[in-house]
């Protein structure tokens, strides 16, 4: 093996660059065997280099698998430069390993006396020899200026970092000998069923999946959920139990197929954060409760007994002890808690509208996107106590306002629901989600008198103008709600569905009073408005914020790994290598499906990571803006970045054991824990919320799975056990009846 070294000789050339000109020096080692875990380094005699400390010697930068470089600009007379190179360990605490013999000496550019191989002594005693290249160039400022963009350009990476963050139509040339990857013509083809969805995802009314009254078991005065007869003094009582799926009718609206259905909502577990009980108050721990991670320090929290003492779920003591998303909580929003009066720490959002305005739509997705962020919330729906009590057929008189029976009836199971909401509130809960008509001042005054010194409230009213929407809206509701689930006559349905609202509208009394959001005519493809009153604070902010940019224009969102990189084929995490032979293959198959997918959308865009594999996989595709995201980037796996796993369980067993114990709180050292990664993903979700065109985004495994988790409304202690493959898309879609998924798995 032997080193080489070459120097600009043409010293005095020609006049234009005058005598002035600098030496930029490139220092290149080379060894195909030693693998990413030795970091090489240069340190000596001046400050630039380190002054012979190795904790400040400068990194080469990985220039390929083999080479890695070190350049700088000196002048051409500098001072004699004393240097050696090292090898840093990446990941483990033992020493620098310095190179063997004497120190180079740096002259005018070029090495002075023997430009050696460099030779290293590992562990063994096992000697490692890299080729050394030293290369000085005398360039002027201009010239300089220029090659350093040339050097950017031909420098292999820059084909992938150098474009803009937006581009459109970049050069699809990375895979020139890759064979054109084309796809049957039938996207079908590749469709795959997607997981069984969880317990509360399944295809029901979003209503069904909101709480259960807690007196369902005790008082005798609801019917259990697994009563198979929901009881009732209706006429219209039928066999039909409330929280399975509506019988099949006739299909009299068109909406999008579904091979799976959300619901946007779901009983789920809840999560408590964010919130300070009585008792965690009284031990005067508050400015603790923020959990950001496994490895910061915790409250170790003590539990009221009293607490979820009416809570049917089997894990709500595990829950209650230690909240799954404690460290979730944005700090705004504890100090908004902690600095505000005692009844601002919990939250109602009363629904209010005439039915058929999407309240029961909009309070699960709220639901679904608070919990996602790790806010305890819960929706309660006043309709699903009301089909427990009295059954699940009222005609369409029992909702007349002179119908005092009627009144009572739905008066009593709307106080039964907020005395639950408060009730769970004074165990912890954070945000109750308070969904029926609410549309006269008198029910409302009769919740606030209830909530008095308890939860504030925030009126959420939802508002529509539109007659083809309300038209639509209401086929829907038929389609859907378990009151029509025994009516085989879909038009008489509708007929008595229309009378309710007409029942309603005679009463109908629109807020004025107290804080509120109006959302005037959302829906209606024009924008609509949104009206707020007496809104403060940070989580009426951000639900206002998400309020203002969701919407139900119909668009695919497609989600997918990468195609498989360097680093996947050797196992390793993190990293930012290129793809493999396969994820290039894996890059032209989706572009073929992008292409044939999108092929009538062209406002469709392409999201990526700003890691290598992401681009790399996303560059075939043309014809559409690709906008790289950092929030987009893999979790930050810190001091274990480019590790195998059997790596860290060997040498950081402890940080092995803590993930496997706690894998969503579990925050590598230096890095990021999956809780954070959902909360840097929040804007990314706003943003797929308001785009009302298909978006392709080629992100990674844990990213994916916390945006996956968030349109699957998945809890979030499932999120890191998530499947989420190579190779495959997975297509949400977004419309009027929430959100569907579809999978297509183009290779292995
Ligand atoms: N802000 C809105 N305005 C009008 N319609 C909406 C809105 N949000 C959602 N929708 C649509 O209304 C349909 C019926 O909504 P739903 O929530 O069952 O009505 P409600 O609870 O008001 O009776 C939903 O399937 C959805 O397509
Ligand atoms: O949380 P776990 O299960 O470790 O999954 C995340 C890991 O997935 C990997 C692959 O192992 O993602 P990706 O290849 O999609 O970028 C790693 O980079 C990352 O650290």
């Amino acid at each position: 093996m032997g080193s080489g070294a070459s120097k600009n000789t043409e010293e005095e050339e020609d006049g234009s660059h005058g005598g002035g000109g600098q030496l930029y020096v490139s220092l290149k080692l080379e060894n195909s065997k030693v693998e990413g875990e030795l970091t090489p380094h240069v340190y000596g005699s001046v400050p630039l280099v380190g002054s012979w400390d190795p904790s400040k010697a400068l990194p080469m930068l990985r220039e390929s698998a083999s080479m890695s470089e070190l350049s700088f600009v000196v002048p051409p007379d500098h001072e004699t430069l004393d240097f050696k190179f090292l090898l840093k360990p990446k990941y483990r605490n033992t020493p620098c390993i310095v190179e063997e013999g004497e120190n180079r000496l740096l002259t005018g550019g070029s090495l002075r006396g023997d430009s050696r191989v460099a030779l290293f002594k590992l562990e063994g005693d096992v000697i490692v020899e890299f080729r050394v290249f030293i290369k000085a160039d005398r360039v002027s400022p201009f010239d300089l200026a220029a090659s350093w963009r040339a050097y950017r350009e031909n420098f292999q990476l820059s084909t992938v970092r150098g474009i803009p963050d937006v581009s459109i139509n970049p050069d699809s040339s990375a895979f020139e000998n890759c064979p054109s990857e084309s796809l049957e013509l039938d996207l079908e083809h590749y469709e795959v069923p997607a997981p069984a969805p969880s317990a509360h995802s399944s295809l029901v009314y979003a209503a069904d999946n909101a709480e259960n009254p807690r007196s369902l078991s005790a008082s005798g005065s609801f019917v259990n959920d697994n009563t198979p007869k929901a009881a009732s003094n209706s006429p219209k009582d039928s066999d039909v139990s409330v929280d399975g799926s509506p019988s099949a009718k006739e299909m009299k609206v068109i909406v999008p197929d579904s091979s799976d259905t959300y619901s946007v909502s779901g009983v789920g577990e809840s999560k408590s954060v964010g919130i300070l009980s009585p008792l965690q108050q009284k031990d005067g721990q508050r400015g603790l409760f923020v959990d950001r991670g496994v490895g910061s320090p915790r409250l170790v929290k003590s539990v009221s007994a009293g607490s979820f003492l009416v809570d049917l779920k089997p894990d709500a003591q595990t829950k209650n002890s230690m909240p799954a998303a404690a460290g979730a909580v944005a700090a705004a929003a504890v100090a908004d808690q902690m600095l505000g009066p005692k009844e601002d720490r919990h939250l109602a959002i009363v629904l209010v509208g005439l039915p058929a305005r999407g309240k029961t739509f909009t309070a699960a997705k709220l639901t679904r996107y608070l919990r996602w962020l790790g806010h305890d919330t819960k929706h309660f729906n006043v309709g699903k106590y009301r089909r427990l009590k009295h059954g699940v057929n009222q005609c369409a008189d029992f909702f007349r306002g002179d119908n005092p029976e009627g009144v009572e009836a739905r008066t009593e199971v709307a106080a039964l629901a907020m005395e639950d909401m408060i009730a769970w509130m004074q165990d912890g809960g954070q945000v109750g989600i308070f969904d029926a008509t609410n549309s006269t001042r008198a029910r409302r005054n009769m919740l606030m008198k209830m909530a008095e010194g308890k939860c504030k409230i925030i009126f959420l009213e939802t508002l529509c103008n539109d007659e083809r929407i309300i038209e639509r809206n209401i086929r829907l509701k038929i389609q859907q709600s378990p009151d029509y689930a025994e009516e085989t006559d879909f038009e008489a349905g509708v007929r008595d569905f229309r009378d309710r609202l007409a029942n309603y509208e005679r009463v109908y009394e629109p807020v004025e009073e107290g804080s509120y959001i109006k959302m005037i005519d959302m829906v209606s493809g024009n924008g609509g408005q949104i009206q707020v009153n007496n809104i403060s604070g940070y989580l009426p902010g951000r639900i206002v914020f998400f309020l203002v940019n969701t919407h139900l224009t119909p668009r695919p969102i497609l989600l997918t790994r990468h195609g498989e990189s360097m680093d996947n084929v050797r196992g390793r995490t993190g990293g930012d290598s290129v793809i493999s032979e396969s994820g290039k293959i894996y890059a032209k198959k989706l572009a073929n499906f992008v292409e044939k997918r999108l092929k009538n959308e062209k406002a469709a865009s392409i999201w990526t990571s700003t890691l290598q594999r992401t681009i790399l996989t996303a560059s075939s595709i043309v014809g559409f803006p690709k906008v790289q995201w950092r929030a987009l980037d893999e979790i930050n796996s810190g001091v274990c970045d480019g590790m195998t796993y059997e790596e860290i369980k060997k040498n950081m067993p402890e940080e092995y054991e803590s993930r496997q114990k706690d894998k969503l709180r579990y925050r590598y050292p230096r890095g990021e824990s999956y809780l954070d990664v959902i909360q840097r993903l929040e804007p990314v979700i706003i943003e797929l919320e308001r785009q009302r065109a298909p978006v392709v985004v080629i992100s990674h495994q844990a990213v994916l799975r916390a945006l996956y988790a968030y349109f699957a409304d998945r809890p979030l202690k499932e999120i890191p056990q998530i499947e989420m493959p190579l190779h495959t898309i997975i297509e949400i879609q977004m419309g009027v009846s929430g959100v569907q998924e579809k999978r297509y798995k183009l290779m292995d």
